[in-house]
């Protein structure tokens, strides 16, 4: 008997009684552990022990209950699947049949690494494979292992995911990254925040290697899907630009915004940060409090966030995932004494003017 069917209760209905699966528990966050922060992502299969151990120490500290983790490949998982081009299938094919078992092999020995540091912190973590939960069809979920994910939440365990090759109906076989797995579960469990922990403290106007990158601290959705820069370091006058490695098969951090924003869409307040650092920590026992901004990411930041970016059209805006035009600078936005630094991405508070403009594609 499994687990939803022994909790199922009965409800009623106008032909008697019967049994409903069980509401879904509330699920406080959902925190993406990214590849890039835990492993070298240069050196193959390599782990940045520190950072992992500060990450699950952290979330043991405070309380792991109503927590679904993913994480991201990094050095295990990346190098096989663009080796052998697993995310274009076909599974027909011998050399692809390889690579998805060599994928799996390696992502899965990074799960077993993640949950053992969990549970050697007290936490009753499980590892939990997106293959034989999850399906694509050309690349899009078409089934979805969040009931799996429920199952075992409700049975106070905090389950364990992972960026995984899959089955696809279309193409035999392709990459679920776990950025999409984050936005796949918020959709479904409707978290209270979700937090995507990197190797950087949050989303740059450019790859922060770079000289002068300067961090996006708050980006706002609109429902359409689309987004604008609304407070950055030194101003909102921003041209954003990503770039991914070459092994990267998921997209990088360009993925990780494009979801981030179909996540805030639902009204569920997004933070990134950086993976062992007390922002990062800080933004997982917070939610959008540790920005300054209210449980549900929408009310204005408190004093000290620092000045925001005006309303009419000082603000940097384009749809997700796309090079931003720059339309003006509001000098000093972003520098006051905040506390917390990264990134956070939450839906537009709707006005009336907004209203009046007529938002395209409005959905939830
Ligand atoms: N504009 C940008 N802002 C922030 N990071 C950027 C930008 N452009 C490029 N990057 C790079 O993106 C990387 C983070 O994205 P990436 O997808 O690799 O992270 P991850 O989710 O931690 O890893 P994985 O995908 O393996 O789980 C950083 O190492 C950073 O150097
Ligand atoms: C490469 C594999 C197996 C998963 C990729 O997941 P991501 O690192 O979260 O994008």
């Amino acid at each position: 008997m499994s687990a939803a069917t022994q909790t199922s209760v009965l409800e009623a209905s106008p032909r008697g009684y019967k049994a409903r699966e069980p509401a879904a528990p509330p699920v406080r966050r959902i925190v993406k552990l990214g590849g890039a922060a835990i492993t070298h992502k240069a050196q193959l299969e390599t782990l940045q022990r520190d950072v992992l151990r500060r990450v699950c120490a952290s979330l043991a500290s405070d309380g792991g209950g109503g927590t679904v983790l993913v994480h991201g490949a990094g050095s295990f998982g990346h190098h096989p699947a663009s080796e052998y081009g697993v995310a274009r299938g076909p599974l027909s094919d011998p050399h692809v049949r390889l690579g998805f078992a060599l994928t799996r092999s390696s992502v899965t020995r990074l799960n077993g690494h993640v949950v053992g540091q969990l549970v050697e912190a007290g936490v009753p973590a499980v590892g939990l494979s997106p293959l034989g939960h999850y399906t694509t069809s050309n690349r899009e979920v078409s089934a979805s292992g969040a009931g799996a994910v429920a199952a075992c939440l409700r049975a106070g365990l905090l389950p364990v995911l992972h960026g995984d090759a899959v089955l696809d109906e279309q193409l035999g076989c392709t990459i679920l990254s776990g950025d999409t797995l984050v936005r796949d579960l918020a959709e479904q469990l409707r978290p209270h925040f979700v937090v995507f922990l990197t190797n950087v403290a949050g989303v740059y106007d450019r790859p922060p290697e770079e000289e002068g990158a300067r961090l996006l601290r708050r980006i706002v959705v609109r429902k359409d899907g689309s987004w604008r820069v609304a407070e950055a370091e030194g101003g909102c006058q921003v041209d954003v630009r990503m770039t991914a490695d070459a092994h990267d098969v998921t997209g990088g951090i360009a993925l990780k915004v494009e979801e981030a924003a179909r996540v805030a869409r639902l009204g569920v307040p997004v933070l990134i940060a950086q993976a062992g650092s007390e922002d990062g920590a800080l933004a997982c026992r917070l939610g959008p409090r540790a920005a300054g901004a209210g449980a549900t990411g929408a009310a204005a930041p408190e004093p000290g966030l620092g000045p925001t970016c005006g309303s009419e059209g000082t603000c940097s805006e384009g749809p997700a995932g796309t090079q931003q035009q720059q339309q003006g600078a509001e000098p000093g936005g972003g520098q006051g004494a905040a506390a917390w630094r990264g990134t956070l991405v939450m839906l537009e508070e709707e006005g009336p003017g907004e209203e009046a403009a007529g938002v395209p594609g409005a959905a939830g």
